[in-house]
């Protein structure tokens, strides 16, 4: 009998690259972020990645930041990825589920990711830790029992011929 791999990756690596995999849909040409949303019993329910909502051209609308009129920037009109992730399951509950994200949610995020169930929250970067949106939403997941780890990057490289 031969013995079993001992280099396969593990549950955490397995879905934030799942999660960085959906960034790499976003059309943001400043920040790309990816978002897979698990079960307790480590199954896949649904991902999402930051855009524009359906019917909203990645042609058309604006996908600046600078602009002095909010109109032609394009904060006003992107879904976040987190939000995406959740909007797409159709399955029913997401009570006790695991978010795992390239970047850590905002404060809007953080409501529907309370009210959703989602129980743990597993976070690549924090890029925008000191800003108040940042700070609000590890206010909310603290206050609501939802639990936020950094994840442990381990340094392993993954190719893939597509
Ligand atoms: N957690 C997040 N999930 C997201 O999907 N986003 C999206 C919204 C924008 O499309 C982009 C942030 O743009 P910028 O301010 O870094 O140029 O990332 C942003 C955050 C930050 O809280
Ligand atoms: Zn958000």
């Amino acid at each position: 009998m031969s013995d079993k791999r001992e280099d396969y990756i593990s549950w955490d690596e397995y879905f934030m690259a799942v999660a960085q995999l959906a960034g790499m849909r976003s059309k943001d040409p400043h920040t790309q972020v990816g978002a897979c949303i698990v079960s307790e019993d480590n199954k896949i329910l649904s991902m999402g990645y930051n855009g524009f909502p359906r019917g909203c051209s990645d042609d058309e609308f604006p996908w600046g930041k600078t602009s002095e009129n909010p109109l032609e920037n394009k904060y006003l009109y992107t879904t976040h990825s987190e939000l995406n992730a959740i909007l797409n399951y159709r399955g029913g509950s997401l009570e006790g589920a695991k978010l795992y994200v390239t970047l850590f949610p905002c404060n809007e995020c953080c409501k529907a990711i309370i009210q959703a169930g989602i129980k743990t929250v597993i976070y690549d970067c924090d890029k925008y830790a000191d800003t108040p949106s940042v700070i609000a939403s590890k206010r909310m997941m603290k206050a609501s029992g939802v639990t936020f780890q950094k994840y442990h990057r381990t340094g392993r490289e993954i190719t893939m011929s597509l």
